[in-house]
């Protein structure tokens, strides 16, 4: 299984710059890949990473995404004086060329292929590479937005050619609309495209009307387009105008805040719950590729979003669980220096398998992306039977241009101006990995080539009164059983060991799963954390849930469960679930996610009480996307001693990316039925459970 995080990253790409004055241009400076560097430095993660060399692409290679005559226009800039190349500029957009620009163009198309390179031949699990200029606006004959060569739409390219591979995704968070890679595969079912860009109805830059979300690709492309538009903007009413003429410092700093009108890390993540993941499972890719555009941070002066650097964190965590971990990111834009190394600190940290930080306070996603949600999940319905029983109930037609009131430019240009000096946001928590990752305790008999990497952990068994003082539980027999009571020994030790940050996350084969679940859930509350959630499948839900919100039981059954009007009661249905791969992960993405994110636990016990609900791989994808809560801080429990399950819940806890769930069939309907009444049940509560505008019910 490959191993490792590449870092690519060459300081020729940093000489070039802008020659002249060009107000579009002059935030693309050399200083954004230098502050990125030095950041992963000083953070100590470049140290971690596998350094490639970086090298120029050949001319094939950029053929592979742009025509000859551009390619040839593009060679003559070296030796062009300053006044040819504002001139050669000119035919551009929001672009500009420098002598040495096409030698670092080629660097960083070279680096992107280096990367593909490393990570198909399984040299390295995953990586990023640092590159300017960006490449996801520039098209076969034409340069635009920065960009002179396009990076990805070339990896993509070259990663089909070399490497026979038939399906790519690649996401572009970047707060700009990659047309170029749009333009590039519209046509190509093998590569998925997905970017979010803000849009604001077409005044956005490119401000192009195939950026909407009914741009969902063409002939046999059709479906693998998914363009996720941005559309709230800052209503500069007119009575604004007035205001701001007497307006100081400090009116302008509340009118900013009233106005701060970008997206947060509940839009982001309600996007991958209920648009992106749940088409990038059925697509099934067998690599990811990341625009990786940081622009979309909290203090960009182009984005002006609200997300802040942790969330790529998230996101990259998320898109792990995919291709088998084979995820390439490669650097397009990002502007506010501080949140660019932030957020680039935090998408290698992850690379590199160190746990998410906890991210509180998120909320619901506001009402203008949940229009965005809906009407992408509408248009691309008929494509993708993730989307099937989606509400479908058409936004306004795409491209209506909503009665916005007409933006006042100066007035526009001095509140960006000020709020530029205002947003300051906390540098992101340091996201401590403890030396030892799994701990395991298992009974004896049971080794595993994997387990041997885990680290054993053998607990005092509990005396009868003991269990009793800890286990708020009516004295049963078993815990007269000595397997009983020396299994809940080795948990409580467990759970000591992941207290003092020894140990990241643990497993325990036990045998008696739920009696140890219960007494998991009661030690980890009075010594660990205020909020554990346990994800419990089986049928027989071992705890009496106490309203007060300490614990929130998701249980996965077979059997009709009880009604309930708990919000911390989650009770999903699923019938032949071990079959229905797709009906579980619609489970997992819509409900499981969104409430987990929402309730922000400090511990999650996942507990497998009955091996038949769900097949090894869902369950190791599972594993994984729940180490995405509490800092990674997992303890599996699992009864009996299905070697298999064991031997891929250790590996999943052990950062193995799980293996890919292949493609998928449509979910059985009364599963996603029952899902969606659940989510719709609960979407009052936790607000990340939603997917459709309140219009529109
Ligand atoms: C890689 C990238 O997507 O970040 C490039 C963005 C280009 C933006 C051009 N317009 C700039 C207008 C200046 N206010
Ligand atoms: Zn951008």
């Amino acid at each position: 299984m490959a191993s490792g995080t590449a870092l690519l990253y060459d300081e020729e790409m940093t000489r070039y710059k802008l020659l002249w004055v060009d107000p579009a241009c002059k935030i693309e400076v050399p200083e954004r890949l230098t502050v990125s560097w030095e950041a992963l430095h000083n953070a100590g993660l470049s140290g971690r990473c596998i350094p490639l060399p970086v090298r120029q692409a050949t001319e094939e290679e950029i053929l592979l995404a742009h025509s000859q005559e551009y390619l040839e226009a593009v060679k003559k800039t070296p030796d062009m004086s300053l006044e040819e190349l504002m001139t050669f500029t000119q035919q551009y957009g929001d672009v500009y060329f420098h002598p040495n620009i096409y030698h670092c163009a080629k660097l960083a198309v070279g680096a992107s292929l280096q990367l593909v390179d490393a990570v198909m031949t399984g040299k390295v699990r995953n990586g990023l590479a640092l590159v300017r200029p960006p490449g996801h606006h520039s098209q076969r004959s034409e340069a635009s937005g920065f960009c002179v060569f396009n990076n990805v739409a070339i990896a993509a390219l070259y990663a089909k050619k070399h490497f026979k591979i038939q399906r790519v995704l690649i996401v572009d968070w970047d707060i700009h609309h990659g047309q170029g890679l749009q333009y590039c595969f519209e046509e190509d079912p093998q590569v998925l495209y997905f970017s979010w860009h803000r849009y604001e109805h077409q005044r956005f830059w490119p401000n192009l009307r195939e950026s909407d979300f009914d741009s969902v690709g063409k002939g046999m492309g059709a479906g693998f387009n998914i363009n996720l538009p941005w559309n709230k903007a800052r209503l500069m009413a007119p009575y604004f105008r007035g205001l701001l003429e007497h307006c100081d410092q400090k009116c302008l700093t509340w009118l900013l805040a009233s106005l701060q009108v970008g997206m947060d890390s509940s839009d982001y993540l309600s996007v991958f719950f209920h648009v992106l993941l749940p088409v990038a499972y059925e697509f099934n890719p067998e690599l990811i590729l990341v625009s990786a555009g940081f622009d979309s941070a909290v203090g960009d002066p182009e984005g002006h979003m609200c997300a802040t650097p942790e969330i790529f964190g998230h996101l990259t965590h998320l898109l792990m669980s995919l291709a088998g971990g084979r995820l390439c990111a490669v650097l397009e834009g990002g502007y506010n220096l501080t949140s660019l190394a932030q957020s680039v600190c935090q998408t290698v940290q992850t690379l590199l398998g160190d746990p998410p930080s906890r991210i509180s306070g998120l909320s619901s996603p506001c009402e203008s992306a949940l229009e965005s949600i809906q009407s992408v999940r509408a248009a691309h319905q008929q494509y993708w039977v993730c989307f099937k029983n989606a509400d479908v109930s058409l936004w306004p037609d795409p491209g209506t241009k909503c009665s916005r009131l007409e933006g006042d430019t100066q007035a526009e240009e001095a509140l960006k101006e000020g709020e530029m000096r205002e947003i300051v946001w906390p540098e992101p928590p340091s996201r401590l990995a403890p030396p030892i990752r799994t701990g395991v305790t298992l009974p004896a008999g049971l080794e595993d080539d994997v387990l041997t990497s885990c680290f054993r952990v053998t607990g005092i068994p509990l005396t009868p009164n003991q269990v009793a003082k800890e286990l708020w539980h009516p004295a049963v027999p078993e815990l007269k059983d000595e397997k009983v009571l020396q299994s809940l020994g080795d948990i409580l030790s467990l759970l000591k060991e992941i207290e003092k940050k020894e140990v990241r996350n643990g497993l325990a084969v036990v045998p008696n799963v739920s009696l140890a679940a219960t007494f998991g859930v009661q030690h980890a509350l009075t010594s660990l954390t205020d909020r554990v959630l346990l994800v419990f499948l089986g049928n027989e839900a071992p705890v009496e849930l106490q309203e007060d919100g300490r614990v929130m039981l998701i249980q996965l059954c077979s059997t009709e469960p009880v009604e309930t009007k708990s919000k911390f009661y989650v009770p999903i249905c699923l019938k032949k679930s071990s079959s229905d791969v797709a009906g579980f992960l619609h489970a997992v993405l819509s409900l499981l996610l969104p409430l987990a994110y929402g309730y922000d636990p400090g511990m999650i016990l996942a507990v497998m009480a009955d091996c038949s609900l769900v097949g090894a791989v869902a369950w190791a994808q599972l594993i994984g996307l729940l180490q995405s809560f509490a800092q990674g801080h997992t303890l599996a429990l699992i009864q009996g001693a299905e070697k298999e399950i064991i031997r891929v819940t250790a590996a999943s806890l052990l950062g193995e990316p799980a293996s890919t769930l292949g493609p998928l069939g449509p979910p059985l309907s009364e599963n996603v039925k029952a899902v969606e009444k659940e989510r719709q049940r609960l979407q009052t509560h936790w607000g990340l459970l939603q997917t459709t505008g309140e219009d529109h019910p």
